[in-house]
C-alpha cells in the first residue's frame, strides 16, 4: 500500500531542496514517489494568495485530500509544505493510512539567512521580508507549531541536504517498505 510523508518546517529550512534529493535517492533504490509542492499547487488554487487562517484551512484540507487520492491510486507521496498549524498535518494523518511526519529543523535565523541566499533554481520569495509589512509569516508573525512526535527529524545545521536525504530515505524504507 502506498504511503505519504509530510516534510514540515519553517520557510527556508530546506524542505524543497531535501524533498527533491530524497526523491532521487528513493528512485535509485527502486521506490517511486510524487512530490506535492504546495508552492506549485498554490499557483493554481490560490493565484492571489491571502495566507489567512480560513484560506490555509481550505488549502491544507485540499492538499491532504490530494495526498490521500494519490495513495489510494498506489502512488507514494512527499508533501512539501510548511503547514504552520499542527491540525493541517493531523488531518493528513487521519486521511492517509500509512503516514509519517518529517521535521526539517533549522533555527529561525538560519532559515532567514537561507531564504536570502536561496539559489536561482528557486524563485526568490523574500517571505521573511514581507513579515515586516504585516504578512502572516510562520515563525515570525504567526505561530509555527512544531510536530509533537514526528517519525523522522533532521537537524539541517549538522546534516547537509545530501546527508539529510540519505537519512530520510533510509528511515522511510524502514517504516514503510519492510
Ligand atoms: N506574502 C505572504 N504572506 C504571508 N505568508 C507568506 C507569504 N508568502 C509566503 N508565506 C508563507 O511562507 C510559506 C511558504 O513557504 P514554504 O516553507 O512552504 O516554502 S518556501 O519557502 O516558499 O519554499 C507559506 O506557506 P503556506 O501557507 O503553507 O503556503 C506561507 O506560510
Ligand atoms: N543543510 C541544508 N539542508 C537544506 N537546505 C540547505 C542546507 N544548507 C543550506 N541550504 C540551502 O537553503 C535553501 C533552502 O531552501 P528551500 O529548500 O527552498 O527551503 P523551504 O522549501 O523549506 O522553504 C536552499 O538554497 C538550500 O541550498
Amino acid at each position: 500500500m502506498a504511503w505519504a510523508v509530510w516534510f514540515t518546517g519553517l520557510p527556508g529550512c530546506g524542505k524543497t531542496t531535501i524533498a527533491r534529493r530524497t526523491k532521487e535517492h528513493l528512485s535509485r533504490m527502486g521506490v517511486k514517489v510524487k512530490i506535492l509542492e504546495l508552492d506549485e499547487i498554490r499557483r493554481v488554487v490560490t493565484p492571489n494568495p491571502r495566507y489567512t487562517d480560513e484560506e490555509r484551512d481550505i488549502v491544507y484540507a485540499s492538499l491532504a485530500y490530494m495526498a490521500k487520492l494519490l495513495c489510494d491510486a498506489g502512488v507514494n507521496v512527499i508533501i512539501d509544505a510548511t503547514a504552520n498549524r499542527r491540525r493541517y498535518r493531523d488531518l493528513a494523518r487521519k486521511l492517509v493510512e500509512r503516514f509519517a511526519e518529517v521535521y526539517i529543523k533549522a533555527p529561525l535565523d538560519v532559515c532567514m539567512e537561507r531564504e536570502a541566499l536561496r539559489k536561482a533554481e528557486f524563485a526568490p520569495k523574500e517571505i521573511y521580508k514581507k513579515a515586516a509589512s504585516g504578512a502572516k509569516v510562520p515563525g515570525v508573525s504567526v505561530a509555527y507549531e512544531e510536530p509533537v512526535s514526528p517519525e523522522i527529524v533532521v537537524d539541517t545545521t549538522t546534516l547537509d541536504p545530501e546527508g539529510a536525504a540519505e537519512l530520510i530515505s533510509k528511515k522511510i524504507l524502514e517504516i514503510f517498505e519492510r
